[in-house]
C-alpha cells in the first residue's frame, strides 16, 4: 500500500515532482530568501520579524502547499545572510553556528523547537515552530493602545494571576536550560518570549546562548560555591539591592561580544565584566526585569541617558511596586540582589511563595490550566515529530 511515508525518502512529494515539469526554465531565478521561493521542503512566506542580522519569515511545508486537502503546516524561518555586510562577518557566522548547535539540543514545551536548517551559499535558513501570538512586549503594549513606544512596555500590568501564569512558563524554560542542559540564554527579554497559538509562552533566540562556565566565580551550582542564604533585603520605596557603586569602578566594554544582550536587562556583574559571563545568575536578573514588566507594565531600570541607566543597574535601584503583593515584591528583591551569589537560583525562584500561589485569575489566560497545558504540549510534540527530526543540510547535500 502506498502511504505518505513511502515518499519520505524523496526530496519532493509526487505532486511537486509533477508540477515541476511545467516550470519555465528560462524564467529569471528567484532569490532563495524571497517570498515564494522554495528552500528545502518549504516555500518562503511573508516577513514576520527582524533581528540584528536576520529576517524572520513564515514558511509553508511544500506537501501541504500543493495538496489542497491537507491542512497547511506553517513554520517560522530565520534567514541569515552568509555575507551580512558587517565588518566582523566571520564572528557573526561563528555565532550563528553556535546558536544552531545549542538550539538543536533543546526540547522543552516552553522553548521554540528547531525543526531544520538549510545552508545555501547565500543564506542560512533556520526553520522552527511558528508562534503567531506575537512577543511579550507587544502583548503588554497592546493593552495600552497605540501610544506605546515600541521599545518599552507602558503602565499596563496584566494582573498578578496572569503574570504568574506567563512567568511560571518562562521560568520553567530557564530552569530547563540551567539545570537540565547547563546552558545560559544571556538574552532574556520581552521580545524573546513568544506566544504560541495554543496560548503557551515560549522562549526564542539562542544567538547569545552558551554552555555554563563551571569554573566561573559566579557559578553557584551544587558542587562549587555553596549557596548562602541572603539576609532579608530591605523594604523601601526605592529598593537598593546592594551597596553604592561608582561608575568609575566598572569596565563597560561596548562591543557586543563583551557585554551582549540588551542593556536594560543586563545584570550588574555583566556590566562590570569585560567579557561575556556564562553564569546562570545573569539570566535570573534578566528574568526579574521580565517579572517587573509583567507586574507593573514598566521596566525597572530605564533612563534615556545611558550613564544614569548603568548607575541604576549597578546599584540595583528600582522603584518598589507598592501595589503588588508582598510575595511578588519579595521575589523581585531576591532576583535583583546585586551580588550574584546572593541572588536566588532559578529553582528557588520557582519554589517562591509567589510562583507557587494560585489565585482565581490563574485559569483565565489561554491554555492556563495544567491539564489543558499538558494536552497542548503533547499535541505540539506530536506535530513536531510528524515534521521529522532536526535536519541540517548544506548546499550540495541534494537540496
Ligand atoms: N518562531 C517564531 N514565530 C514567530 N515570530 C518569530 C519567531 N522567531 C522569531 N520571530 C520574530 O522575529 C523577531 C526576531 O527574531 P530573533 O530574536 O530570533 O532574531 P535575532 O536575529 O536573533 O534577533 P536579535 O538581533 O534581536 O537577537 C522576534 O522578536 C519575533 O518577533
Amino acid at each position: 500500500m502506498v502511504t505518505s511515508s513511502s515518499y519520505s525518502s524523496l526530496p519532493y512529494s509526487p505532486a511537486v515532482a509533477f508540477l515541476s515539469n511545467f516550470v519555465d526554465a528560462t524564467a529569471p531565478k528567484m532569490a532563495p530568501d524571497e517570498e515564494g521561493a522554495q528552500v528545502g521542503n518549504y516555500v518562503m512566506g511573508k516577513v514576520i520579524g527582524h533581528g540584528g542580522f536576520s529576517v524572520v519569515r513564515e514558511a509553508i511545508l511544500i506537501q501541504t502547499a500543493v495538496e489542497p486537502e491537507a491542512p497547511a503546516v506553517k513554520v517560522a524561518v530565520k534567514v541569515v545572510k552568509t555575507q551580512t555586510g558587517a565588518s566582523d562577518n566571520d564572528r557573526v557566522q561563528k555565532m550563528l553556528n553556535k546558536e544552531i548547535t545549542i538550539w538543536s539540543q533543546l526540547s522543552h514545551p516552553n522553548v521554540i523547537p528547531l525543526i531544520a536548517v538549510e545552508k545555501l551559499p547565500t543564506d542560512t535558513f533556520i526553520f522552527c515552530e511558528l508562534c503567531t501570538g506575537g512577543h511579550l512586549l507587544s502583548f503588554l503594549t497592546a493593552r495600552d493602545g497605540p501610544s506605546c513606544t515600541p521599545t518599552s512596555p507602558q503602565e499596563t500590568a496584566v494582573g498578578e494571576g496572569q503574570s504568574r501564569i506567563i512567568f511560571n512558563q518562562v521560568a520553567e524554560a530557564i530552569r530547563y536550560l540551567h539545570e537540565d542542559m547547563r546552558i545560559v540564554h544571556r538574552d532574556i527579554k520581552l521580545e524573546n518570549i513568544l506566544r504560541h497559538e495554543s496560548g503557551v509562552w515560549k522562549i526564542c533566540d539562542f544567538g547569545l546562548a552558551e554552555y555554563q562556565d563551571e569554573d566561573a566565580a559566579c557559578f553557584f551550582g551544587d558542587t562549587l560555591v555553596p549557596f548562602s542564604e541572603p539576609s532579608s533585603p530591605r523594604d523601601a520605596t526605592m529598593t537598593t539591592a546592594g551597596g553604592e557603586t561608582d561608575l568609575a569602578d566598572c569596565t563597560i566594554d561596548t562591543e557586543d561580544e563583551a557585554v551582549g544582550g540588551s542593556l536594560a536587562y543586563s545584570s550588574p556583574e555583566q556590566l562590570r565584566s569585560d567579557k561575556p559571563l556564562r553564569c546562570p545568575s545573569t539570566d535570573v536578573w534578566s528574568l526579574g526585569v521580565v517579572l517587573y514588566a509583567l507586574l507593573t507594565g514598566r521596566l525597572p531600570f530605564q533612563d534615556e541617558y545611558e550613564p544614569r541607566l548603568l548607575h541604576q543597574i549597578l546599584n540595583g535601584r528600582y522603584e518598589d511596586p507598592v501595589d503588588c503583593s508582598e510575595e511578588a515584591r519579595e521575589l523581585l528583591r531576591y532576583m535583583f540582589r546585586s551580588k550574584p551569589e546572593e541572588r536566588w537560583r532559578i529553582g528557588q525562584v520557582k519554589e517562591s511563595a509567589w510562583c507557587r500561589a494560585t489565585t482565581s485569575g490563574d485559569v483565565e489566560l489561554g491554555g492556563g490550566r495544567p491539564s489543558d497545558i499538558s494536552d497542548i504540549f503533547s499535541s505540539i510534540r506530536r506535530s513536531s515529530q510528524q515534521q521529522g527530526d532536526l535536519i541540517i543540510r548544506k548546499a550540495g547535500d541534494g537540496i
